[in-house]
């Protein structure tokens, strides 16, 4: 047993990326408290590692009253929205949530004595990037108000006096911790990973149609300026960003400045060449994806230049993607996972 590090307040940690970075934190010796509304997550995930509080982050009495009960030494910020396509026909919703709501939990928390604050920012900041693979540094040109939220809410935190924070821009997150009861578990589900194996699990049908996988799963786009025409990402286990988040509060707690850290494998991944580390994980050589027109918003190559958390966190990714692709099927065939899917879009 690890000695008690002290409480973080893990906001959105009812989420898939707060509930497993909840679970590494716990591992590392920290009691996390998890904030969530539940408008997304889920009480299971969120009551997974420590004490759960049910409320809203832009919710400034109950977010004091947390502070108060745990005193907290550190926050975690992931309370958001984060549907790019959503974030297009709804800008506003976005905004309020994922900037003015944050601003008022940064300021809460910072009155409160919470001085050390780990936000989880976005690839999606750089928009269509000037320059791969992606630095801190590069030009910060959000091409729809998801990025753009997540961007304006960095700067706020940054703006608040006295608050050191490390804001984290990830990648692609993948993967699971399905032999701990975690796992990516969002509704509706866009993400690709997920997409390609559900079809391919002997999902039951009223889940495929729930997620509007019937038809099976359709490449969007095979004219992209790439090696094969299908876009490029950049994946990272979700275990290998929850190291970084423990890394990375370590840091402020050590007396850290305030900084920024992409946080990728720095390999691309194109569509198919997904598909094709699909096919033989899953041992599915028959697997012929279909194909649909290009996305609304997404840019061809998303690659990260991770070089400064591994030299400044010290840290290292150490699951590839054939680990993230196993670990997501394995989460996909759980019941827990399928109830929950199914139980949500009944009802939305
Ligand atoms: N999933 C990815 O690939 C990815 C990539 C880059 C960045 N991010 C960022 O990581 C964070 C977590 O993403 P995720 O995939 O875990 O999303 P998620 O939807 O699974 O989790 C977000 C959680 O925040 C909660 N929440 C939202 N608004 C809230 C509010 N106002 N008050 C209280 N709780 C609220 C939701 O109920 C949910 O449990 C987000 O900030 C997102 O922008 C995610
Ligand atoms: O059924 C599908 C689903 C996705 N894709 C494609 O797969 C790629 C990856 O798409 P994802 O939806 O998995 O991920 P995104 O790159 O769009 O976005 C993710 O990473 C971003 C940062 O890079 C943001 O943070 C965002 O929140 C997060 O969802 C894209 O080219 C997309 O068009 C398909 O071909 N078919």
């Amino acid at each position: 047993m690890q000695p008690d590090k002290g409480h973080i307040l893990v906001s959105g940690g009812a989420g898939y990326i707060g509930s497993h970075v909840a679970l590494t934190l716990k591992k590392a010796g920290f009691t996390p408290v998890v904030v969530d509304s539940l408008v997304k997550g889920n009480r299971w995930a969120g009551e997974k590692s420590g004490p759960f509080r049910q409320g809203d982050i832009g919710d400034a009495a109950f977010v004091a009253a947390v502070c108060d009960e745990f005193k907290p030494v550190a926050a975690l910020h992931f309370a958001a929205f984060i549907e790019v396509g959503e974030s297009v026909a709804k800008p506003d919703m976005y905004f309020a949530n994922n900037r003015d709501k944050a601003k008022i939990f940064f300021e809460t928390i910072a009155a409160k004595g919470v001085k050390n604050i780990v936000f989880s920012s976005t690839a999606a900041v750089y928009g269509e990037p000037e320059e791969v693979p992606i630095k801190e540094t590069t030009a910060q040109k959000p091409i729809n108000p998801y990025g753009q939220s997540k961007l304006e809410a960095e700067q706020a935190m940054r703006a608040i006096a006295g608050v050191k924070s490390v804001a984290l821009r990830y990648f692609n997150v993948a993967g699971g911790a399905p032999e701990a009861g975690l796992g990516e578990t969002h509704y509706p589900e866009t993400h690709v990973i997920p997409r390609i194996v559900l079809p391919l699990i002997d999902a039951p049908a009223a889940l495929l149609d729930t997620l509007g996988l019937k038809a099976g799963f359709k490449l969007f786009g095979t004219d992209y300026p790439t090696r094969d025409g299908t876009a490029v990402r950049d994946y990272i286990h979700v275990l290998d960003l929850a190291d970084a988040h423990v890394l990375a509060l370590r840091y402020l707690l050590g007396g850290g400045d305030t900084n920024i850290f992409n946080l990728g494998s720095g390999d691309g991944f194109s569509v198919s060449e997904i598909v094709a580390a699909t096919r033989k994980v899953l041992n599915r050589p028959d697997f012929a994806p279909g194909v649909a027109p290009r996305r609304a918003g997404d840019p061809a190559t998303l690659v990260a230049d991770s070089s400064k958390a591994r030299s400044v966190l010290g840290w290292t990714p150490h699951r590839g993607i054939e680990e993230m692709i196993a670990s997501a099927a394995e989460w996909h065939r759980t019941q827990l996972y399928v109830d929950t899917v199914i139980a949500k879009a009944r009802a939305s």
